[in-house]
């Protein structure tokens, strides 16, 4: 046993030898690539090229390793590298242990300084101030739709959007005791409470239900009392030393949330983009349907449609609409100089590259 394994540990420690050299190698390149940045006050973090780099790892996978595995991989050296050249921070809704968190470290790996705030408000705050460099916000979720706060605050945000993240939001039933003995409330961001309803109705119908400023908050409240339950993901259960009651209770197993990615920076094209815009008409008859008329014209597919009701000025809705492709795409660009022209309203939110 121990001679067959010698061989195969000793090949392991030579490749891993080649592969560190590759990493200080890369990394010196990195810092190469930091100083050119410098020079010409280049922005460091460059999604599109990243998403470039990490489909392009995909797409040459020779296995056996997965292809997401590969890429989480290759997510953390980028981030190793790119806080050579600068160490991002990146506001989220806090507290750690929630999925924004978890969203962050999808879009930019580990080598960053992750900065809770208390409010998808205060993620926005902290990035238009610049105390971050980056926002994570959530967006929608495919079972609750649309995060209508996050939708408000885009409307009038001077940051735009530079990039997506797309996470499966798995929530668990924990406690203090890994058992539902003595519990009277299950806690949770009103979201999850509403994200586990029926699966709540089926086991629980009578324990109440208390929202919570989020996830992480409602697993802090039953790390201190045994009498409470939380709906969290495990890692926030972990986190604050929760037992799992039963995992995975969410009432749709595909349920995923959106993020989107907000700062100054204008993200260059990928090759596979997103553009997210928001628009108003005159309330007239067909004013929606000829407002996108251009966007078939130009064969620009659209990916969302989302309406807020404008709680000012003179028009009755926002529309957020996401489409294919960039702003310095030849058919979006045309495409949205039409829009422009027929909107009582156009403001276009950002370009950046479709989530992996
Ligand atoms: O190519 C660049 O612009 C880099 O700075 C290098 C690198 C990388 O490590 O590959 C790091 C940070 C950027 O976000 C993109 C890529």
């Amino acid at each position: 046993m121990t001679d067959k394994l010698t061989p195969l540990r000793e090949r392991i420690d030579a490749i891993d030898a080649q592969i560190l050299q590759l990493l200080s190698e890369r990394g010196q390149v990195a810092q190469a690539v930091g100083h050119v940045k410098a020079e010409t006050n280049a922005p460091v973090f460059r999604p599109e090229r990243e998403a470039q780099v990490l489909r392009g790892v995909a797409e040459r996978n020779p296995g056996p390793l997965k292809n997401s595995d590969v890429q989480t991989i290759f997510r953390e050296i980028m981030s190793s590298c790119r806080a050579l050249e600068k160490r991002v921070t990146v506001a989220f809704l806090g507290p750690t242990g929630t999925f924004s968190e978890q969203a962050v470290f999808q879009q930019f790996g580990t080598a960053i300084d992750a900065l809770p705030c208390v409010s998808i408000d205060e993620v926005f705050r902290a990035t238009e101030a610049g105390t971050a460099d980056f926002g994570v916000v959530p967006v929608e979720n495919s079972s609750e739709g649309a995060i209508n706060r996050t939708l408000d605050l885009l409307l009038a945000t001077t940051t735009i959007i530079s990039g997506e993240v797309s996470i499966a939001v798995h929530h668990s039933l924990m406690t203090k005791t890994g058992t539902m003995d003595g519990v009277t409330v299950v806690c949770a961001h009103s979201q999850a409470l509403a994200q586990c309803q029926v699966w709540l109705n089926q086991h629980y119908p009578n324990i109440e239900r208390r929202a919570v400023a989020s996830n992480a908050e409602a697993a802090v409240l039953a790390s201190q009392d045994p009498t409470v339950a939380a709906i969290a993901s495990e890692m926030a259960g972990e986190q604050y030393r929760l037992g799992v009651v039963q995992a995975h209770i969410q009432d749709d197993p595909h349920n995923r949330t959106r993020f989107v990615v907000i700062g100054q920076l204008q993200t260059g094209r990928s090759g596979k983009d997103r553009t997210g815009i928001v628009l108003a008409v005159p309330n007239k008859a067909g004013a929606v349907y000829n407002l996108l008329a251009p966007l078939e014209k130009h064969g620009v597919s659209m990916t969302r449609f989302e309406s807020r009701p404008a709680r000012i000025g003179t028009w009755e809705y926002y529309f957020y609409v996401d489409i294919e492709g960039h702003v310095h795409d030849a058919a979006v660009a045309r495409a949205l100089e039409e829009l422009k022209d027929n909107a009582a309203f156009f403001k276009v939110l950002g370009s950046y590259p479709q989530s992996l």
